[in-house]
């Protein structure tokens, strides 16, 4: 894929790129051509409701399903054609754990060091310091089904680390978790990144990508309806608006009736104004309201957010969408 910018400068090299990724599973297309670039050392959130095929997407690249189409290339190897390369480069957890709930969480980490070729001793000392990282030296030795589910997924990315990737895919790593324990899982992503690992997500928390991604792709029936830091996706829509509210009722029937344009809510004696919240157009709003002699009680601005995005682009009557994305 091109990677110059305007000025001519070279982005920085991508850890993930896809063209024209496709899926088919029977008569139904789960992906329909997908196209991803994603920069190393950044955070990518792909966002979509279920069903949308983000689980697939993560499969493929990570080479435990293969495409019916396209090309992609992971940390420089071709998941067709290297996927030993591919495997060796990342980490994947997520919905498909590698957890044994049979086995302690000390136990299921030594037998991941046995698997990546770790001497005894190197396998312990990474352990152990694995373990203290994700708060987890306490539990080492008890089951791991006798985890929570914060617990489960700390010790599930821990394992993960255990080969060093500097690519990992986390499939909707906080579903089911409670707020405490997204927090923290949102805090382990942070610390990833800073140390310069890639991260690819998948998520249906609006809240999540905003939090933590440089770049949302929001996947809608095995397409991408659209991409851009959570910013320009933000803008891109419309949802903008300027709320007045009033307590007097002949106040605000003479409002609504001067103002055109105004959605109408007659039991909260409000009104709102389609607006992109700019000072320009608050100024004009507030200069019109004084001429026409008109008083709100509250003026809010909304800008719109990541859940005005996810709803513009992935609605029950948006094209491609399938069934199951409806329910
Ligand atoms: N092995 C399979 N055989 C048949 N259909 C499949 C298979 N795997 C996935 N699908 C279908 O592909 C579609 C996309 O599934 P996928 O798991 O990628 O979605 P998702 O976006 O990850 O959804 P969720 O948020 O529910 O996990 C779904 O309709 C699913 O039923």
């Amino acid at each position: 894929m091109p990677t110059t910018t305007h000025s001519g400068v070279h982005e920085p090299p991508a850890a993930v790129s896809a063209v024209g990724l496709r899926k088919a599973y029977g008569d139904k297309t789960v992906l329909d051509g997908i196209d991803l670039r994603i920069p190393a050392g950044t955070v990518f959130a792909l966002l979509g409701p279920n069903g949308a095929g983000k689980t697939t997407t993560v499969k493929i690249l990570s080479t435990l399903v293969t495409a019916d189409g396209g090309q992609a290339q992971v940390a420089g190897h071709d998941i067709a054609t290297s996927p030993d390369g591919v495997r060796a480069a990342i980490g994947v957890t997520g919905q498909f754990s590698a957890v044994d709930g049979l086995i302690t969480g000390e136990e299921n980490m030594l037998l991941m060091a046995d698997l990546h070729h770790l001497p005894k001793r190197e396998g312990r000392r990474v352990t152990a310091e694995l373990l203290e990282r994700f708060d987890l030296t306490e539990a080492a030795k008890k089951p791991a089904q006798s985890y929570s589910g914060g617990m489960k997924r700390r010790l599930d990315i821990a394992m993960t680390l255990v080969g060093n990737p500097r690519i990992i895919f986390l499939d909707e790593p906080t579903t089911g978790l409670d707020p405490r324990s997204r927090h923290n899982m949102w805090q382990i992503v942070r610390e990833l990144v800073a140390d310069g690992t890639t991260v690819l997500l998948t998520t249906q928390y609006l809240e999540e990508a905003d939090e933590l991604a440089d770049r949302v792709a929001v996947l809608n029936g095995g397409r991408i309806a659209a991409e851009g830091t959570p910013d320009e996706l933000k803008r891109q829509i419309p949802g903008g608006h300027v709320r007045l509210r009033f307590s007097d009722p002949s106040a605000y029937l003479s409002a609504a009736t001067a103002l055109r344009e105004v959605t109408r809510d007659d039991e909260a004696l409000a009104l709102q104004l389609p607006s992109d919240g700019s000072q320009r157009e608050l100024r004009s709003i507030l200069d019109w309201l004084d001429s026409a002699g008109i008083e709100a009680d509250e003026l809010t601005v909304h800008t719109p957010d990541l859940d005005d995005v996810f709803f513009a682009l992935t609605g029950p009557d948006r094209p491609n969408q399938p069934k199951e994305a409806v329910r």
